[in-house]
């Protein structure tokens, strides 16, 4: 009796699955739409067709819970029941769903529209986001220019969607209450399928903490020496608009006037790229030949016939952040970037085609599968791969770099480099989770909003506004992903477990072993290794189909995340900077800030 149910189930499921991929490339086919062209026409069919196929959703749902799949033997049918038996926003009704999608894409249009005037030319007042504020932060070193540029900015993405966003917050958690999770925040955990997730979250920290004060402290420094302690105090927090990214998210921009030796030759990928005349697609070729070195799958043509690469200069508004797809129909995979010919860029499209390598892999098991083990994983693919082609040993090999020296100097430059992007970004990621948790919890209102999540930007990333703040203003959401209802947590874990990955790949590519000061981790490059890339694959191709210990361990060896890998990569570096702040009697940690933020 039961084993016909189960096998009744089975069948279901095969069925339910079909049909799920073709609701998944409707709905994807028209956000790509939208997103890539902005008009109320595409934003109009969007809200239509996502509505349609929640209906269409709700009904396969009340079928799926009619079978007894609690009570299966087959592990792997229970655990595609489960999460096909998790509705999600569909569980709303119509009309609050209707409320909810548009409250979204209201936030998104902001971003992806605001626009600023030029510091230099005021009648100039067509700059968004991407490329040019990215543009001035990458390379103003006038704090005047960059105050006025990040202050206009928030005013213009952030400030605007607090009404949407508080509606949002409210409906989003309707949603997960009828999906059973007390709010969004547990909701969003549940993808990490530990019940001590956030313990684990606040554990990394923790372990990584020491090492951000001493690079922190290190900035704070230098960039005392650039502006004047008018500008940059001893011992209090960064003024945000200062480090290279209108997010100060990561501080890659400021390297070229503050590495500990400025007369080491500097690494400069974006000269390189230019000088070699370097497109958006010659970027992405690149990308995908260190792929497919590997043995890994190269782009399919779909791909590169329908991926958006830059801009598109006909005058259309479109979601320009970076963006991988899966349209779910194991043929159509494209990336949407406005690519331009930067370091950072470089360092994108590894990352965007991560994502993509990620979806052939495990293109062929059921929908329901086809996603991360968890979320920072997929995160973490293209990174991986980045930290090989970071190495000077990988851009020589390219042509990205001339001969230089390998000495000692130049490796602390290469750590600190690789630091700015790497350990700065971590209290970032961290926090920007730890404020949307409070919020979706209620532990943060309304009127606390833009305090809180100040409050969190000194005490865990040690930076302070430029300029006082209000709740007049609502920064959270000139952050792409916060206006875009994007977890964030993802890249904080992913920027933990790629190091661990990388490790693994390493000692399988014979380029790194443990205590062998020839064989260091941070100069490890797995380009051409048969060896590496089955192992990826293997690890990539089990997709979402078991918990992400099993995938974890498949690659590492490992059941759990931790800092060890990052820990090691920079070690040197961790004790140059011990080393070089106790030299100068740099304070570590900051003070409370003076700026009135709250
Ligand atoms: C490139 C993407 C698309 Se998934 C991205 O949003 N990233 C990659 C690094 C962190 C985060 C960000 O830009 O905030
Ligand atoms: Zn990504």
């Amino acid at each position: 009796e039961r084993a016909a149910e189960e096998a009744a189930g089975r069948e279901y499921m095969r069925k339910l699955d079909e049909l799920m991929a073709k609701a998944q490339n409707r709905r994807t086919l028209a956000s790509w739409n939208y997103e890539s062209n902005i008009t109320n026409y595409n934003e109009e069919q969007m809200l239509q067709i996502s509505l349609e196929v929640a209906e269409e959703q709700k009904e396969y749902w009340k079928e799926t819970m009619s079978y007894l799949w609690h009570e299966y033997e087959d592990p792997d049918l229970k655990r595609m029941f489960k999460k096909y038996s998790e509705l999600g926003t569909a569980a709303l009704p119509e009309d609050l769903n209707q409320r909810l999608l548009t409250a979204i894409s209201n936030m998104q249009s902001i971003y992806a529209t605001a626009t600023i005037c030029d510091y230099k030319d005021r009648n100039k007042c067509d700059l968004h986001v991407e490329p040019d504020v990215t543009d001035i932060f990458a390379n103003s070193e006038d704090p005047e220019e960059l105050k006025y540029t990040w202050l206009e900015w928030h005013k213009a993405a952030g400030a605007p969607s607090r009404g949407n966003f508080t509606e949002y917050i409210q409906l989003d958690n309707e949603a997960a209450k009828l999906n059973g999770y007390d709010s969004v925040a547990e909701w969003w955990l549940s993808a990490y399928e530990s019940d001590d997730s956030e313990d684990q979250f606040a554990s990394l920290w923790s372990q990584v903490k020491p090492l951000y004060q001493q690079i922190h402290a290190y900035v704070r420094r230098q960039l005392r020496e650039k502006y004047g302690e008018n500008v940059v105090s001893a011992r209090g927090p960064i003024p945000a608009h200062l480090l290279g990214n209108i997010w100060a998210q990561t501080w890659g921009n400021i390297e070229k006037f503050t590495r500990p030796y400025p007369n080491k030759p500097e690494v400069d990928v974006t000269s390189a790229l230019i000088a070699q005349n370097y497109t958006a697609l010659k970027m992405f070729q690149t990308a995908e030949e260190f792929f497919k070195s590997l043995n890994l799958s190269g782009m399919p043509d779909l791909f590169w016939e329908r991926s958006i690469i830059e801009k598109p200069n006909d005058g259309r508004e479109l979601v320009c952040h970076a963006s991988a797809w899966d349209f779910y129909d194991g043929e159509d995979f494209r990336i949407k970037q406005c690519t331009t010919i930067t370091a950072a860029f470089f360092k994108t499209t590894h990352h965007e085609m991560g994502h993509i390598q990620y979806y052939l892999q495990y293109k062929d098991k059921p929908v329901v599968y086809r996603g991360g083990a968890n979320p920072g994983f997929h995160e973490a693919v293209g990174d991986v791969i980045a930290l090989s082609v970071s190495t000077p040993k990988h851009l020589k090999i390219v042509g990205l770099l001339e001969d230089g020296p390998e000495d000692t100097e130049s490796n602390i430059n290469q750590l600190y480099k690789m630091g700015l992007d790497k350990i700065v970004f971590l209290p970032f990621a961290y926090l920007l989770d730890i404020f949307r948790y409070g919020v979706f919890r209620g532990t943060t209102t309304t009127r606390d909003y833009n305090c809180h999540f100040w409050r969190l930007r000194e005490t865990l990333q040690g930076l302070e506004p430029p300029a006082p703040r209000s709740e007049d203003d609502f920064d959270p959401t000139a952050k792409y992903h916060v206006a875009a209802d994007v977890e964030y947590m993802r890249y904080y874990v992913s920027y933990i477990v790629q190091f661990q990955f990388h490790r693994a790949l390493c000692q399988l590519a014979g380029e790194y072993s443990p205590g062998d000061s020839d064989k260091i981790l941070s100069a490890c490059d797995i380009y051409r290794s048969q060896e590496a890339g089955e192992a990826l694959g293997k690890m990539l191709q089990m997709g979402s189909s078991k918990p992400w210990p099993d995938a974890m361990e498949a690659l590492t060896g490992q059941r759990n995340m931790d800092a060890s890998g990052l820990l090691e990569y920079f070690e040197p570096l961790h004790e140059w900077l011990k080393r070089e702040n106790e030299r100068t009697g740099e304070y570590i940690g900051w003070e409370a800030s003076n700026i009135e933020y709250c």
